[in-house]
């Protein structure tokens, strides 16, 4: 009996959990996920802070009709003035310097003329305030700032330096091997001979491994033939997730999973009632020292099946080995554009375009000619999943998918 497409997501589920969190230098720490909630250690800014470059001075004395002030000293940034603003009297500043006691305001430069030892204020205000960024207006000491779960992105590296938190706890970015096998494979940049094709499943499986937020390895090709595969099995299992492609359906020379058990990875699933996508492969290599479990896939290799199985059952464990607690893909409601009739012995996933219009989702099959036909899915972004047996929809229906990558977001 093959498992059905959810009872493989359960399977996945039941096998993979977070990862252990790991202190890591922050400058070593984007895109990885945060496995604690971080709080503000500083009030930001840390002091009143000028955000021109002019003269801090006090706006009553402007209300009262002086014009001319003496400039009794001269603060840059990273300075702390050293005296008070009193009537009469103002302090030159530079944009990021600490506000002197004393003074409401700093009027920028150029409103101002020097004259020596004395500024002409020539355009005054009577707004306290102006041009000073008050202390503590962006974060309060203790204030939470970032919740467990929240990927680093560039700000947020940036806030995590502003309060000091050098090495944060984190869910580092997976490393995903990526080898493919088969005897008839050439790399890119090689002209195929008679019988061969070029391996294009390894850049699509690591362009999809980059986009889904983790770290992809290029195992290179392991050939059909055991000691070159297993060698190759070996390296891979370094990682923490290994897809393979191709070698697991049931040809003589599908040795991908007998190499991966003699290899010390346990089976949890071999085969789903899907199409494309079938022979699906899953297994656990159990942890060793120094290391977690790592998480294997041996993906069918004809290019869609390939591709989908990626979506459907790697980018789900990706998420939960980085902490996110999700048991299943995303399912969404879309309108069929277009009637659309399907036969089919196993769940079927048709490769189909989703687009929002005026706030529903519509979606279009693609012209698809079966689990070899990338070319088509180049349009796609989703799949229309269609049960066993015989559909004859209307234009309009309402179908489920399974959006692919971050289409909507998700
Ligand atoms: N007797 C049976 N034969 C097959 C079955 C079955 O149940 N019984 N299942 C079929 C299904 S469904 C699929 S899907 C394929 C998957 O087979 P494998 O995973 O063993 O893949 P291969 O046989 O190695 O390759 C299939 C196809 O894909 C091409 N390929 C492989 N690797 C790459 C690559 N890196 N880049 C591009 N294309 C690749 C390969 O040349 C083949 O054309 O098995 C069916 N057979
Ligand atoms: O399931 Mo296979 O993936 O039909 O082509």
């Amino acid at each position: 009996m093959l498992l059905t497409l959810e009872q493989a997501w359960e399977k996945i589920v039941a096998h993979v959990g977070p990862s252990t969190p790991v202190r890591v230098p922050l400058a070593e720490s984007g895109g990885a996920i945060l496995a604690e909630d971080v709080f503000a250690t500083i009030d930001s800014p840390p002091f009143d802070k000028s955000m021109m470059d002019g003269y801090a001075l006090r706006t009553g004395d402007l209300q009262a009709g002086l014009s001319s002030f003496r400039v009794i000293e001269e603060v840059a940034a990273g300075q702390v003035p050293r005296q008070a603003v009193t009537t009469g009297t103002a302090i030159r500043i530079m944009t990021g310097a600490a506000i002197p006691d004393g003074a409401d305001a700093v009027i920028q430069l150029e409103w101002t003329t020097s004259t020596g030892s004395e500024v002409r204020i020539d355009k005054g205000t009577s707004r306290g305030g102006l041009n000073i960024l008050p202390r503590g207006q962006s974060m309060r000491s203790g204030e939470k700032l970032f919740g467990a779960g929240e990927s680093i992105r560039a700000q947020t590296m940036a806030v995590l330096a502003e309060t000091g938190h050098a090495r944060p706890l984190v869910r580092r970015r997976p490393v995903v091997g990526i080898l493919a096998t088969g005897d008839e494979l050439v790399d890119v940049d090689q002209t195929p001979g008679p019988g061969q094709i070029r391996n294009s499943n390894a850049l699509m499986l690591a362009a999809q491994v980059s986009e889904a937020g983790a770290e992809p390895r290029l195992l290179g090709i392991a050939r059909d033939q055991r000691d070159d595969l297993r060698a190759k099995i070996l390296t891979g299992l370094d990682c923490d997730f290994l897809c393979l492609s191709g070698g697991v359906s049931a040809g003589n020379l599908d040795l991908v999973p007998s190499e991966l058990a003699a290899a010390g990875v346990e089976a949890v699933f071999h085969k789903v009632a899907m199409k494309p996508g079938k022979p699906c492969w899953f297994g656990v290599r159990p942890p060793r020292a120094g290391k977690g479990a790592g998480y294997v896939f041996g993906l069918p290799g004809n290019p869609v099946s390939s591709m989908v199985c990626f979506e459907l059952f790697v980018r789900l464990a990706l998420r939960r080995w980085t902490g996110i607690d999700i048991s299943k893909p995303q399912l969404s409601a879309a309108r069929l554009v277009g009637a659309f009739s399907h036969r089919g012995d196993r769940q079927t996933l048709f490769p189909a375009r989703v687009f929002a219009e005026q706030g529903v989702l519509h979606v279009q099959p693609v012209d698809w000619k079966g689990s070899a036909d990338l070319r088509s899915t180049a349009q796609a972004n989703c799949s229309i999943s269609i049960p066993i047996g015989e559909v004859a929809w209307n234009d309009g229906t309402l179908v489920d998918i399974l959006p692919w990558g971050r289409t909507l977001g998700i």
